[in-house]
C-alpha cells in the first residue's frame, strides 16, 4: 500500500513515523514545501525572547530520519494540485522540476496559515507574521536592530502574548492590540485574563484593546500604525490574530468545518474513503462540546496523525477526542485550562454553572509560596466537568490534566468534592483548592 502525505510538519511527521515504525509494509512518500520540518513554534518567542540560547534545538528530527525509515521525503516541493478521482498527486520543486506521485491512500497534513488583515500598507517591510521558522528569524533579525525600538504586536492570543513578552525582553518598547476587551479571551474568564493584563503591564506592556488596526503607513518600511483610536509610531508591526486551515488542495472535493477545515470522522477520514486529514487542517472532535471543533494545536496535530496512520495500516482506532488543553507562562505568570471557559460555554450555547476558589499553594508556615486561582465549569444539568482554568507563579501545570480526563469521562463535580488527592505541605494544603472548589460548588 502506497500513502503520499502532504506536509510534513507535526501532523504529517506523527503519521508517517507511525507508519514506517509499525507498518514496514507501506510505502511512504511525504512532501512538503518548506526547507525544514519539525520547527517548534512554541520556541520562536523564547528564543527571540532571548530565554534559550538559540534556535538550534527547536527541531526534533530531520528529512535525513525518514529517509533511513525508507521514506521518499521531497522538501522543497509545493503540491499544486490533487487529482482524486486519478489518485494523482502533482508536485513542483522549487527548481521548477514537476513530478506525479501516484497513491492508495492519501494524508492530508497542510496545516494552517496565519489570517493576514488586508490593510492599506501590508506589504511595507517590518510588518510580520509568525508562523514558521523562517519568519521567527526575520522577527529576530529586525529586533537585533538598535533603531527598531517601538514594536507593535497585533493579536492578544497566545502567539501575540508570547511575543509581545519576547520584545519587552528584547528592551522594546511594546504596544499590544487586540479586539477583545482582554488578553487571551478564546480560552480564560475575565477573572484569570486580568491576572494575565496585570502581570503584562506590570512588565511594561502597553495594552491597547477593543482597538482594531486600519492601516500601516511608511514609505518603504513602516512607521506608523493606525488604528480605529489613534496612530503610533512602529518600527516593527506582528500579527498574530489567528490561523485559519490550509484546504487549499481539498476544498472542491472534500467536505469541510464552518471555517473551512476539512471534515473527519473519528478515523480521520475525510468525506472522500481514500484520503485522510490531521492536524491544522482538520476538525477535532470536543468533549467538552460534544461536538466537533477546530483547536489548531501541536498536540491535537500530533495525535490526529497517530490515529490516521493506524487506520491505514490496518488497525482500526477511532480518536478519543480532544479538550483542548493549553497553556501559557509570561514573566513567570502561568495558566493552565482546558476544555471551555464560562465564556465560550455560554457562546457555544451550553448552560454551565461554575466553582471558583483561590488559596495559597502551600500552608501559610512554608516559605515557597504563592497564590493560585481555579475555576471549575461544569454543565448546570448533568454537572459533568466541561472546563477547567487555573492561574498562578506556581507550577499548577500538572493539575490540568486530571481535568482533562475528567472532561474526557464525563465525571460530574459532585465526584470530585471527596476525590482522594494527598496532602503534603511541600506541595498542597490539607484542604487543597480542587477539593475546595469542587466541595463549594452548588
Ligand atoms: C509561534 C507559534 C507558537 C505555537 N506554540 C504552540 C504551543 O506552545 N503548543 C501547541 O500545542 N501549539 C502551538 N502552536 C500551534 C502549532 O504549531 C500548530 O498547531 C501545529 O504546527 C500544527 O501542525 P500541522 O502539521 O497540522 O500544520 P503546520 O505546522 O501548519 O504544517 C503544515 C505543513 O504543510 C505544508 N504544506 C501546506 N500546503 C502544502 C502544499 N500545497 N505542498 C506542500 N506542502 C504544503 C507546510 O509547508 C507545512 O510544513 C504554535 C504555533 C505558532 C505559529
Ligand atoms: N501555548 C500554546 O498552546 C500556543 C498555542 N498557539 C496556537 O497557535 C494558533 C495561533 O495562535 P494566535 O495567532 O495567537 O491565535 P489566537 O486565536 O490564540 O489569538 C488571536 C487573537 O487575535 C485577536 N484578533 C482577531 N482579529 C483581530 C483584529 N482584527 N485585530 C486585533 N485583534 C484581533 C483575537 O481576539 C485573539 O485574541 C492558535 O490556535 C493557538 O492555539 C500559539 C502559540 C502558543
Amino acid at each position: 500500500m502506497k500513502t503520499v502525505i502532504i506536509g510534513t510538519n507535526h501532523a504529517g511527521i506523527a503519521a508517517a513515523n507511525t507508519l514506517l515504525d509499525t507498518y514496514p509494509d507501506q510505502e511512504v512518500v511525504m512532501i512538503d514545501k518548506n526547507t525544514n520540518l519539525s520547527y517548534l513554534g512554541c520556541g520562536t518567542a523564547l528564543w527571540v525572547g532571548r530565554q534559550i540560547d538559540s534556535y538550534e534545538n527547536l527541531f526534533y528530527t530531520n528529512k535525513e530520519a525518514f529517509a533511513e525509515k525508507g521514506a521518499r521525503i521531497s522538501l522543497e516541493t509545493t503540491v499544486t494540485h490533487v487529482d482524486f478521482d486519478k489518485k494523482i498527486v502533482y508536485c513542483e520543486k522549487n527548481d521548477g522540476e514537476t513530478f506525479e506521485e501516484s497513491y492508495d491512500k492519501l494524508i492530508l497534513a497542510t496545516g494552517s496559515v496565519p489570517i493576514s488583515p488586508n490593510l492599506p500598507g501590508k506589504d511595507l517591510k517590518g510588518v510580520n507574521f509568525l508562523k514558521l521558522f523562517q519568519d521567527g528569524q526575520e522577527v529576530d533579525r529586525q529586533m537585533s536592530d538598535p533603531n527598531v525600538k517601538n514594536v507593535a504586536v497585533i493579536g492578544a492570543g497566545y502567539i501575540g502574548v508570547e511575543i509581545a513578552e519576547a520584545a519587552k525582553r528584547r528592551g522594546k518598547e511594546v504596544k499590544l492590540f487586540d479586539a477583545e476587551p482582554t488578553s487571551l479571551a478564546s480560552y480564560y474568564d475575565d477573572w484569570f485574563t486580568k491576572g494575565m493584563d496585570a502581570n503584562l503591564e506590570k512588565h511594561g506592556i502597553e495594552l491597547h484593546y477593543e482597538e482594531l488596526a486600519t492601516a500601516y503607513k511608511g514609505t518603504d518600511h513602516v512607521d506608523t500604525l493606525v488604528t480605529d483610536k489613534g496612530e503610533y509610531p512602529v518600527d516593527l508591526v506582528i500579527n498574530a490574530i489567528g490561523f485559519r486551515p490550509n484546504n487549499e488542495l481539498g476544498k472542491e472535493h472534500l467536505e469541510l468545518f464552518a471555517n473551512g477545515a476539512y471534515q473527519v470522522d473519528r478515523h480521520q477520514q475525510t468525506s472522500d474513503p481514500d484520503v485522510y486529514a490531521i492536524g491544522d487542517c482538520a476538525i477535532v472532535y470536543s468533549n467538552a462540546l460534544q461536538a466537533e471543533a477546530y483547536i489548531a494545536l501541536a498536540t491535537n496535530a500530533v495525535r490526529s496523525g497517530i490515529v490516521a496512520a493506524h487506520n491505514i495500516g490496518g488497525t482500526p482506532l477511532e480518536s478519543i477526542g480532544v479538550q483542548g488543553s493549553n497553556g501559557i507562562s509570561i514573566f513567570g505568570y502561568n495558566m493552565v485550562s482546558t476544555g471551555l471557559s464560562v465564556k465560550m460555554a455560554e457562546k457555544n450555547g451550553l448552560k454551565v454553572s461554575y466553582t471558583d476558589f483561590e488559596d495559597l499553594q502551600r500552608p501559610g508556615f512554608m516559605k515557597e509560596n504563592a497564590k493560585v486561582k481555579i475555576r471549575i465549569v461544569y454543565e448546570t444539568e448533568s454537572r459533568r466537568v466541561v472546563g477547567a482554568q487555573l492561574a498562578s507563579e506556581e507550577d499548577i501545570s500538572m493539575g490540568i490534566h486530571m481535568f482533562s480526563l475528567a472532561i474526557e469521562e464525563k465525571v460530574t463535580i459532585d465526584k470530585l468534592k471527596l476525590l482522594d488527592i494527598f496532602f503534603l505541605p511541600h506541595f498542597n494544603q490539607p484542604y487543597n483548592y480542587i477539593t475546595m472548589a469542587a466541595l463549594s460548588a452548588e
